[in-house]
């Protein structure tokens, strides 16, 4: 029986290595991530891992800026630059084959996310780098003290001290009168990201960008929108106005002086906001509605008053003064202290736990290894649902294992009626004839602007197939050669679900029409799994 009590020995590249690993903690705004840049920086070939694609983004931009070439690569792009020794990505697309000088991990407390932990797991105990450096929560160091015990690195503690103040108010927001540049509203559900939007503009005084997480990361621009119209250059020009954009808010003379978010900018990134006005503590968690966590509120609100911004102290505050207890307890109060880490089996050891069971399918071996996988302590494993639901699917097609795991692991959304068709289609005729070509389950040029929920909600699906073709189209470019006509047709999906979305019940306001650039994050890690 296999174990897996000790995923150390799974990465032997990074075994034999005796890394110095660096652990960077202390609350946001202390100048963590910006430590270990430096380092990565001035180290002859470097990688950096973040949870989201534009803090993947932000340090490629910095990276670049400062004549140290790095590619960007995240789970839907890859941009490379001539001589680049650096890396940039999401962490999901860490590569563990290639040696490092350094390495930096941000945000290493989500080890400890039910969905996403695994990944960090893997890049904690799988890159090869001389030099590795580990940002976060300083709740995430005994256990990762602990489990870096095992692996022969040498590892160090560096505390840090907050750089400028983060100040709870005593008083709700009042009314909406009283925003002022550089607030940002969070809140959870898009139709109330809208709705907020839409009342702040209202007051004529302030035009709202807008930045959530349910989609991916491209936004609107005022091109002309014939979906004949430069096929291949349209998505890069929607990734062109999302960085665009994304920089906007920080300009100081830019006429989008508030943002209207979800808990998508709660980690890392840096945006010129001086105060963080939360609508609601409350988020739908995918199951029930619930409070927001200590560590969820001390990140968002630690977005306020970054050191260096033009807003040198940061203000936090809700619209509900009810919220108000609950918001100053929990600045006030430590992260619990994490337990264990995510993990999911790596692809050779489930290619190896196939050879002892020759005549199994991979959703027997799958349910049999993670039934018989006996854990040390310190790691869960990670919630394996929505992969079981798929490998049930492809156990009836003739493909190899690996091109299994590779389904497995992709951004479907097996909940979804036409996204998990069209898993099954793309499988289908990978196995039939070992090309997918996207015309054969998607009609380029037909995606309309929805008039009602029902049609919103199918083009949301048809975005996360025409998602999922381009995420199989970097792993198996061959076989999936359409990748450009379909990241430009989910470019216009989004084009016409925010359409549909900033008309929903609304004229727009009088004072200007609207050139709004609303920022997409990604949040769901499935979507740049691997
Ligand atoms: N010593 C420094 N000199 C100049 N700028 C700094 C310094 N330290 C930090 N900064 C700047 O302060 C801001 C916050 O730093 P950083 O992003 O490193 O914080 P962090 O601790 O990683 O926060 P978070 O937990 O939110 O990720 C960044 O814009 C960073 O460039
Ligand atoms: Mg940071």
């Amino acid at each position: 029986m296999l174990t897996c009590s000790s995923p150390h020995t799974w990465y032997p590249v990074a075994r034999r290595k005796k890394r110095n690993v660096v652990l960077h903690v202390g609350p946001t705004n202390s100048g963590k991530t910006y430590h270990a840049l430096k380092q990565l920086e001035s180290s002859s070939s470097g990688l950096y891992c973040g949870p989201l694609r534009l803090l993947a983004w932000e340090v490629a931009k910095k990276l670049n800026k400062a004549k140290v070439p790095c590619d960007l690569i995240t789970g839907q792009e890859r941009e490379e630059v001539e001589g680049a020794k650096h890396k940039s990505v999401t962490v999901e697309m860490a590569d563990l084959s290639s040696d490092y000088q350094c390495a930096v991990v941000d945000e290493i407390q989500m080890v400890g996310c039910k969905t996403r932990g695994f990944s960090f797991t893997r890049a904690l105990l799988g890159i090869p780098a001389d030099e590795l450096h580990l940002c976060g929560d300083p709740a995430a160091v005994p256990l990762i003290q602990q489990i870096l015990k095992v692996t022969g690195d040498s590892v160090e503690v560096q505390y840090y001290d907050r750089l400028s103040p983060l100040v709870p108010s005593k008083v709700p927001l009042g009314p909406f009168s009283n925003i002022q540049r550089g607030d940002c509203i969070v809140t959870f559900s898009r139709r109330e990201i809208y709705r907020l939007k839409k009342e702040i503009e209202s007051q004529g005084k302030h035009l709202c960008s807008v930045v959530y997480g349910s989609l991916p990361p491209e936004t609107r621009t005022r091109q002309p929108r014939s979906p004949l119209l430069c096929l291949s250059v349209w998505s890069k020009l929607t990734e062109f106005f999302l960085r665009l954009q994304a920089t906007m808010f920080n300009d100081e003379s830019s006429e989008f002086d508030v943002l209207v978010a979800s808990d998508a900018i709660g980690m890392g990134l840096n945006l010129n906001i001086s105060r963080i006005i939360f609508s609601t503590l409350q988020k739908f968690d995918g199951v029930e509605m619930r409070d927001l966590t200590v560590p969820e509120i001390k990140q968002i609100a630690g977005r306020a008053g970054r050191y260096g911004s033009k807003f040198p102290r940061g203000e936090v505050t809700c619209i509900d003064g009810e919220d108000l207890p609950l918001l100053h307890s929990a600045l006030g109060s430590p992260s619990p202290i994490l337990e264990c880490a995510g993990l999911f089996p790596t692809f050779d050891l489930l290619y190896l736990y196939s050879r002892l069971h020759p005549n199994a399918g991979f959703h027997q071996i799958l349910e049999e290894f993670l039934h018989s996988a006996k854990l040390s302590a310190n790691y869960f494993i990670s919630n394996c649902e929505e992969m079981l639901k798929v490998a049930a699917v492809l156990d009836d097609l003739p493909l190899g294992i690996h091109d299994k795991y590779l389904f497995c692991i992709s951004p479907v959304d097996m909940n979804d009626d036409i996204s998990s068709q069209g898993l099954t289609q793309f499988a289908t005729n990978y196995a039939r004839k070992g090309i997918v070509r996207l015309k054969e389950i998607f009609t380029p040029g037909t995606l309309k602007l929805p008039t009602t929920q029902a049609a919103l909600k199918e083009l949301e699906s048809i975005h996360k197939v025409l998602d999922l073709y381009v995420w199989l189209s970097f792993r198996m470019e061959d076989s999936f050669p359409d990748r450009e006509v379909a990241a430009s047709q989910k470019s216009i999906c989004n084009l016409l679900i925010e359409d549909f979305l900033e008309r929903l019940g609304s004229e727009r306001p009088s004072r200007k029409r609207l050139a709004t650039p609303p920022i997409y994050l990604e949040r769901n890690g499935r979507q740049c799994r691997f």
